[in-house]
């Protein structure tokens, strides 16, 4: 998917809502574990149920890992039932990737290739042979770890080098980068006050924004410095919407909180659209 198709389709569903599904067993409701794939019917119905509200989902790898081949199973249905049925919808392979060159390539090839996901998400510790390998493929997107939501996240990111605090390096080197274009950045929630420095080095480039719900971030307080005239953001809560209900009914609630955060969203674009 290119970023004008991802951003008409924000504009038509009046939206950046990114759903996370990082699938826990011990938490999905327990009627489902009868069924022969717990994980993806789980998926299924809240992607039925929220497809219309969000713009991409995002399965955090790490939680089909955890169960070996099944897991991996589960995520590859998952991916191929959102391509075919809702094939507008943006996706993103939480995997934070990133190795030496020939490997990152193998990386590259597992996501985007094999199980064909618009995006991935790559640490930039290795540097630019390690995420270039990513950036050469066409209308796929690079999101790269900038500054995250974790409370550590500024133990390395937050370091003053010579110039600027290290995150800013990254942004600043990356977009020196083969293919810049294909890159996206994730900017943790939690840490809105830094948005409006961040937007002074990447003003153009799409935001991936987890933290909002369960991590406790503030949507409007990061849409004040972070949106841009295409948007520019991708708003990210799993939890927080997934784990809503845990009865017959999970995929009714998860709607709900979808529908809240959705229109928020919309009241968000509206007052930009006015200036
Ligand atoms: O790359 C990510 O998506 C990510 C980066 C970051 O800085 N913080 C962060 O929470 N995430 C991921 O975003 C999701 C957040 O989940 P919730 O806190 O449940 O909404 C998880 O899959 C995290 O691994």
């Amino acid at each position: 998917m290119n970023k004008l198709e991802l951003i008409s389709q924000i504009q038509q569903k009046k939206s950046f809502l990114c759903i996370g599904l990082d699938v826990d067993l011990a938490k999905i409701p327990t009627h489902l574990l009868s069924e022969s794939d717990p994980i993806f019917e789980f998926n299924k119905q809240i992607i039925d149920a929220t497809h219309h509200l969000a713009v991409a989902y995002k399965p955090n790898t790490a939680f089909y890992e955890a169960y070996g081949i099944k897991g991996w199973v589960a995520l590859e249905k998952t991916i191929n039932y959102i391509n075919e049925k809702y094939p507008e919808i943006f996706t993103i392979a939480d995997a934070k990737r990133g190795d030496i060159g020939n490997t990152s390539t193998m990386y590259a090839k597992a996501f985007f290739e094999d199980l064909n996901f618009d995006s991935v998400t790559v640490a930039p510790y290795m540097g630019s042979d390690s995420v270039e390998p990513f950036l050469a493929f066409n209308n796929k997107h690079t999101i790269l770890l900038a500054l995250t939501s974790n409370k550590g996240g500024l133990d390395f990111q937050g370091l003053k080098t010579d110039n600027s605090e290290l995150y800013k390096e990254v942004l600043k080197t990356a977009l020196t980068w083969k293919n810049s274009e294909n890159l996206m950045f994730v900017v943790g929630a939690t840490k809105a006050e830094y948005f409006k420095d961040i937007r002074q080095i990447v003003p153009n480039h799409f935001l991936l924004v987890p933290g909002v719900g369960a991590q406790g971030g503030n949507l409007q307080d990061v849409c004040k410095y972070g949106l841009n005239n295409n948007c520019g953001l991708l708003i990210n809560s799993s939890r927080g919407i997934i784990y809503a209900g845990n009865d017959k009914g999970f995929a009714l609630k998860a709607k709900d909180e979808a529908f809240k955060l959705q229109q928020e969203m919309e009241q968000i674009l509206h007052k930009k659209s006015q200036g």
